[in-house]
């Protein structure tokens, strides 16, 4: 594998987000179906001796510091003393702030990446405890594989389900994770579910009547694209999927959308874009 190849960091859905209840310390129990989708940022490493981490292009309103694709890549330095560096170009292709995790798959790509290709022999547990500390779902995207989550989200089970076409819409507007968790209206108490990933018609969004109280753009878009398919709000949005049986549908449906917002098409991948490519 050649270190200028593309490295996909792709985007996530959460097929459904069930909140249990409330810890002492503020944090959420809650059950969540993470499934991967065919579209991602494109990660480009060019490795160096010189222990400097770069990254080009910026992205407007983020420190290059601050950047989970540096922070990632200098935990990786510093949990395995290597003195080589990383030359990092981002084609980003998400919208951020959407639910779709983004930037936790950036950081996860970097870590998986840069392990390999610096040769640092680091085992996925490791790696995705490190990157733990850089964003709760970045661990999923380390491994790579569907999976449902527990706890405050820190218990991955793998899981296979159905793998349809989604066509995800993009509202024009960011919506603040730690804002819909400190809703003084969201419902704390669906049930904790057994075996919840062979349930699919008990799969729902508890964020997704507060943020759409909130956001009137995320009910809109949500009432579109109801007219065409099943479809619900990824993590704490804003975007909004649909779900759909064959790619041609899903393409008419986004055909048909209003210009006012953004979206795509992708297929549900249980099996993560960067795992495939792992191995290749
Ligand atoms: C809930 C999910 C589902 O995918 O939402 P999205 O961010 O993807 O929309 C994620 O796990 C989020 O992950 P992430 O965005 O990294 O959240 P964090 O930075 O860990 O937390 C942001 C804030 O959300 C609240 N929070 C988060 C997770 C949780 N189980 N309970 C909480 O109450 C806390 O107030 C925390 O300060
Ligand atoms: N490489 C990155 N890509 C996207 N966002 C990043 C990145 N590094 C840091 N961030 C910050 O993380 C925030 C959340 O971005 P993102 O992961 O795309 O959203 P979400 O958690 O809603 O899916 C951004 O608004 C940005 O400030």
């Amino acid at each position: 594998m050649s270190s200028s190849a593309a490295w996909p960091a792709p985007a996530k859905l959460n097929l459904c987000l069930h909140i249990n209840g409330r810890r002492p310390d503020g944090y959420h129990e809650l059950q969540t179906l993470f499934q991967f989708v065919d579209f991602a940022d494109q990660l480009h490493f060019d490795i160096t001796d010189d222990g400097v981490i770069a990254l080009t292009p910026a992205i407007p309103g983020v420190a290059h510091d601050d950047n989970l694709i540096v922070r990632a890549a200098r935990r990786l330095q510093a949990h395995t003393g290597t003195h080589k560096g990383a030359r990092i170009h981002l084609d980003k292709r998400l919208p951020m702030g959407g639910g779709l995790g983004g930037g936790s798959s950036d950081a996860a790509t970097t870590l998986v990446a840069l392990n390999h290709l610096w040769n640092t022999g680091v085992d996925e547990d490791t790696l995705a405890d490190l990157g733990l500390a850089l964003g709760a779902d970045v661990p999923v995207f380390v491994r790579g594989r569907a999976a449902m989550a527990d706890g405050v989200g820190e218990k991955l089970r793998p899981v296979n389900v159905e793998e349809p076409w989604y066509l995800v819409v993009v509202p024009d507007v960011e919506v603040s994770t730690a804002e819909v968790f400190g809703h003084p209206d969201l419902t704390r108490d669906s049930a904790k579910i057994t075996a919840l990933e062979t349930q699919p018609e008990r799969w729902h969004n508890d964020c997704q009547k507060v943020v759409c109280e909130a956001y009137p753009q995320v009910a809109k878009a949500l009432s579109w694209l109801v007219e065409y398919a099943p479809s619900k709000m990824t993590g704490t949005g804003s975007c909004v999927f649909g779900r759909f049986d064959q790619q041609q549908q899903a393409q008419a449906a986004l055909e048909q959308l209003p210009a006012e917002w953004q979206g795509f098409v992708a297929r549900g991948c249980n099996l993560s874009p960067l795992q495939a490519k792992l191995g290749q």
